[in-house]
């Protein structure tokens, strides 16, 4: 089969490295070039010494990247991305922002949370959400997909089979989430700094993080009605890996085998979405490295409460793996194409 070129712009960044990582061995795709402002010319081994031998790939300038490639992936600052959208939608080719820019339906709220308005109105009419597990048929055809962050990522997926089914008794939901550093890109800032993270632990923009209304607006979406979160991200001393629990009201004649049951039917034909049998927990250790959430389910009968608990590669399902799960839905690939890792068994 032919392959198809890509292209990453933002590859000098973590999560674009992890998707030259993860491209290099997918069985589909060429890589067509890598983008980085700042070190054009350089190869990427220089940078991220992992692909010594392995990858002679040479940062290129953006032009030459968009134009020898079919798809484009950009992993950059949210606020940067549209103009590259622009880029590619003219030249007619496909492209997957993993940043924020394409998320939020309503420019309102990119406006409240980001601070920014959109430039390129008409594009964002163009982009689908891309959630791969949920919208395969909209990601099938669309020509700008906005990828998911990597704390909703997280929490839509553990939330879907409860709100689709209107399982739920309150329609405001709490997440208690914990990030790896990996999360906050490779930028030297004093809140990621060793000494600072190195055997803490602490919550960060409690109940004000962005990623609220792109939580919000993917619960309502599946509730069909409006749902609101209470979300209080953590930041863990650990490289990668996102665990997030979620607290959900429910009717007390509901079982948690009937709940158990009713994820696995839904999540039967996903194969990235492994729901634990009861008794077992997520854990970010064993979903590493890996496109996998891993969802385990747990009921508080006394308070009627549902807790949700769902691990993922904040890397990988939470940012290049996912993007290109929605490369191999636009392309008919495969869909497990490229993101066949399994997680370290220790
Ligand atoms: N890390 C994670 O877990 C996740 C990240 N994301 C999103 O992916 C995107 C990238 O994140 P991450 O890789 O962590 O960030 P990094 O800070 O590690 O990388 C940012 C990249 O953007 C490039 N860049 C910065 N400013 C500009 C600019 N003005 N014009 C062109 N390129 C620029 C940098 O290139 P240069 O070499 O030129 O400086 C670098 O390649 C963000 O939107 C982030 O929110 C999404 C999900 C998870
Ligand atoms: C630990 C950490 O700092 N995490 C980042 C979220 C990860 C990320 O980059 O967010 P996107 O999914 O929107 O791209 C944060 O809290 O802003």
């Amino acid at each position: 089969m032919e392959k198809i070129k890509v292209g990453v712009i933002g590859a000098s960044g973590y999560a674009g490295a992890e998707l030259v990582r993860l491209l290099l061995s997918h069985p589909n795709v060429e890589i067509g070039g890598i983008y980085s402002r700042s070190y054009t010319g350089k190869p990427i081994s220089d940078l991220y010494p992992g692909f010594q031998n392995v990858s002679y790939l040479v940062f290129d300038d953006e032009d030459s990247v968009i134009h020898n490639s079919d798809v484009i992936f950009a992993s950059l600052p949210h606020g940067i991305s549209e103009k590259y959208a622009k880029k590619c939608f003219d030249a007619n080719k496909k492209f997957i922002d993993v940043g924020a820019d394409f998320r939020l339906y309503d420019e309102e709220d990119y406006k409240e949370w980001y601070n920014l308005p959109y430039n390129e109105k008409e594009l964002h009419k163009e982009s689908v959400y891309g959630l791969s597990e949920i919208y395969k048929d909209k990601i099938k055809d669309a020509s700008i997909i906005g990828n998911p962050g990597c704390y909703p990522t997280s929490v839509a997926l553990a939330m879907y089979p409860i709100l689709a089914n209107t399982l739920q008794s309150d329609d405001h939901i709490i997440i208690d989430a914990k990030s790896g550093v990996t999360g906050a890109g490779k930028e030297l800032s004093e809140g990621t700094h060793f000494p600072t993270i190195n055997e803490g632990f602490h919550p960060y923009k409690v109940a004000q993080h962005r990623h609220t209304p792109e939580i919000e607006q993917s619960l309502s979406d599946f509730a069909k009605k409006d749902i609101t979160v209470t979300f209080v991200p953590h930041l863990l001393p650990v490289n990668r890996g996102i665990i997030s629990t979620i607290y959900c009201k429910v009717n007390p004649e509901i079982t948690l085998e009937a709940i158990h049951k009713l994820y696995c039917d839904t999540y039967i034909d996903h194969k990235f979405v492994r729901v634990l049998p009861l008794e077992k927990v997520s854990d970010l250790k064993y979903v590493t490295y890996s496109n996998y959430c891993d969802i385990s389910l747990h009921l508080d009968k006394r308070t009627n409460t549902l807790i949700v608990v769902s691990a993922i590669d904040n890397m990988v399902k939470g940012a290049a793996g996912q993007a290109i799960q929605n490369m191999n839905i636009m392309y008919g690939f495969e869909e497990d194409a490229g993101l066949n890792y399994i997680p370290p068994s220790f």
